[in-house]
C-alpha cells in the first residue's frame, strides 16, 4: 500500500517535471525565434478562446520577464506583414486534425475525422466518372457525399475557392459513418485530375485515401468535352468547329484559346498522373481503363472492390444490365426495369472528323508515350486505345524516315 502511494507520488512528480521541461522548451524557443506566431487555424479549436488566452498570457510573460519590446499593428497590416515575410504560407494547407493528438483532444466532441472520404474519384471529365459513381453507390457499404446546391453530386473542394471555406465546410457534405471500419465514404469531382493544387491539398488532409482515375483515349475525351460544351450552349463552342478549337494558334481570340485549353489540358495524362504520384504512393492509385468500364463494368467493379478492400463482395454481374435503347450498361431494377444515366451521358453526336483525329493523335503523341512508360513502371497493362495510339505514332515515325514519294534511293 505504502509502496503504491510512493509510486503514485513519483509519477505525479515526473508529470510535473515533464510539464516544467515543456514550459522551458517553449521559453527557449521564444528567446531563439526571431518571430513567434500564435494562431488557431480552425474555427472550432476551443472556440478560439484558448488561442486568445495563451496569447494574452504570453504577452504578459514577455513584458514581465524579458527586455523585449512588443510591437503590433492593426490586423490587416499585421497579416500583410506576415505574408510578406512568409509568402509560401499565403494559402492554407488543411491537415487532418486527428493526425495530431493535441488537436484531437481539443476538437469539439461532436466532430469526427471519420467523416472524411476513404477514396476519391478524381476524373478527368468525360471519361465515365458518373457511371462509375452510380455503380459505386449501388454497393451497400459505399456512400458518397450529400449533393451540393451549385455543383450537384460533386463537392469540388480541393480545386476551387471552396477550399478556403475550411474542413468543417467539407465534412458537412459527408454522413457520419455508422461503422467506421466497414463504411466507405467517397467523393467524385472530375475536375480534380488536372488541377495543379489538388494532389498536394488532398494528400495533406487525406494521406491514406485511395485515388481512382479513369482514362479513355484523350482525343475522344476532348471531343466528348467539346460536345458537352455545345450542349450547354457555350458561345465559343457553338461558334467554332471542333477542328478550329483544337488547332487554334496563339493569335486566336482569348475565348477560343481558353476553350482550347480546357478541352485539351486534361488529356495530358502523363503530366497529371506524375503530379498525383508526387503526393500519393502508387499502391494508393488505381488507373481504370474507361473503355473497359464502358464495355464490361462488372469486371472493373470486381477489381475495384478488391483494390478498395470493401466487403461484403457485391455481385455487379447480377446488378447491372446492358440497355440496348440507351446503348450502355445500367442498373437493373426490380421487374426488369433499368436505371440508366440521363441524356447528358452517352450523348448522340456525329463521329469525329479524320482531320481532327489525326491532329489530336499528333498532339497527344509524346504524352501517350510517357503514359505508356508510366504504366510500365507501375506494372500496369496498357489499355487498347493506348496501344493503338502508340502503333500510329510508330507508323508516323517510319513514314517520316522514309524517302519522299517519287524519289528513288540510289544504291
Ligand atoms: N454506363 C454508362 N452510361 C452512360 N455513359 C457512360 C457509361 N459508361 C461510360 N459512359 C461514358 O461517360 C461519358 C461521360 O463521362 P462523365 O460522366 O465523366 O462526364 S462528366 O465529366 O461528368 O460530364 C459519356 O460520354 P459521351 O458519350 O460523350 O456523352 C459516355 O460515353
Amino acid at each position: 500500500m505504502v509502496k503504491e502511494h510512493a509510486a503514485l507520488r513519483e509519477r505525479e512528480r515526473e508529470r510535473e517535471r515533464e510539464k516544467e521541461r515543456e514550459r522551458e522548451r517553449e521559453r527557449d524557443s521564444l528567446k531563439k525565434e526571431k518571430i513567434s506566431i500564435f494562431m488557431t487555424h480552425l474555427s472550432n479549436y476551443g472556440n478560439d478562446r484558448l488561442g486568445l488566452y495563451t496569447f494574452t498570457n504570453l504577452a504578459n510573460f514577455l513584458k514581465c520577464w524579458t527586455n523585449l519590446r512588443l510591437h503590433t499593428l492593426p490586423p490587416l497590416q499585421l497579416a500583410h506583414k506576415y505574408f510578406t515575410l512568409f509568402p509560401e504560407q499565403r494559402h492554407p494547407l488543411w491537415q487532418n486534425p486527428c493526425d495530431d493528438k493535441r488537436h484531437k483532444d481539443i476538437w469539439s466532441k461532436e466532430k469526427t475525422c471519420d467523416r472524411l472520404p476513404k477514396f476519391m474519384v478524381v476524373g478527368p471529365q468525360k471519361t465515365g466518372t458518373t457511371a462509375l459513381y452510380l455503380f459505386l453507390i449501388m454497393h451497400p457499404f459505399i456512400s458518397s457525399n450529400f449533393p451540393s446546391v451549385k455543383t450537384f453530386e460533386e463537392v469540388q473542394f480541393f480545386n476551387t475557392n471552396n477550399y478556403h471555406k475550411g474542413i468543417d465546410w467539407y465534412m458537412e457534405f459527408f454522413p457520419v459513418p455508422s461503422n467506421v471500419s466497414t463504411d466507405f465514404l467517397f467523393e467524385k469531382s472530375a475536375n480534380y485530375f488536372p488541377s495543379e493544387e489538388t494532389p498536394k491539398r488532398a494528400a495533406a488532409l487525406l494521406p491514406k485515401a485511395k485515388i481512382l482515375t479513369l482514362l479513355i483515349n484523350p482525343s475522344d475525351r476532348a471531343y466528348s468535352w467539346y460536345q458537352h460544351q455545345r450542349a450547354h450552349e457555350d458561345p465559343a463552342a457553338l461558334q467554332f468547329s471542333f477542328y478550329e478549337v483544337i488547332s487554334a494558334d496563339q493569335l486566336a481570340p482569348p475565348e477560343l484559346r481558353s476553350l482550347q485549353n480546357r478541352c485539351l489540358v486534361p488529356g495530358l495524362y502523363a503530366t497529371h498522373l506524375e503530379r498525383w504520384l508526387t503526393y500519393y504512393p502508387p499502391n494508393q492509385l488505381m488507373i481504370i481503363d474507361g473503355q473497359q468500364l464502358r464495355n464490361d463494368p462488372a469486371k472493373v467493379m470486381d477489381e475495384l472492390q478488391k483494390f478498395l478492400g470493401v466487403t461484403p463482395y457485391y455481385n455487379y454481374s447480377q446488378a447491372l444490365t446492358f440497355d440496348p435503347q440507351k446503348g450502355f450498361w445500367c442498373q437493373l431494377l426490380e421487374g426488369g426495369r433499368t436505371k440508366c444515366l440521363g441524356k447528358s451521358k452517352g450523348r448522340k453526336y456525329p463521329p469525329m472528323d479524320s482531320e481532327s483525329r489525326a491532329f489530336l493523335s499528333r498532339f497527344y503523341r509524346d504524352q501517350n508515350i510517357e503514359l505508356s512508360k508510366l504504366l510500365h513502371r507501375l506494372g500496369q497493362p496498357l489499355p487498347a486505345w493506348l496501344r493503338e495510339e502508340l502503333q500510329k505514332a510508330y507508323v508516323c515515325s517510319q513514314v517520316a524516315l522514309a524517302p519522299p514519294t517519287g524519289l528513288q534511293l540510289v544504291g
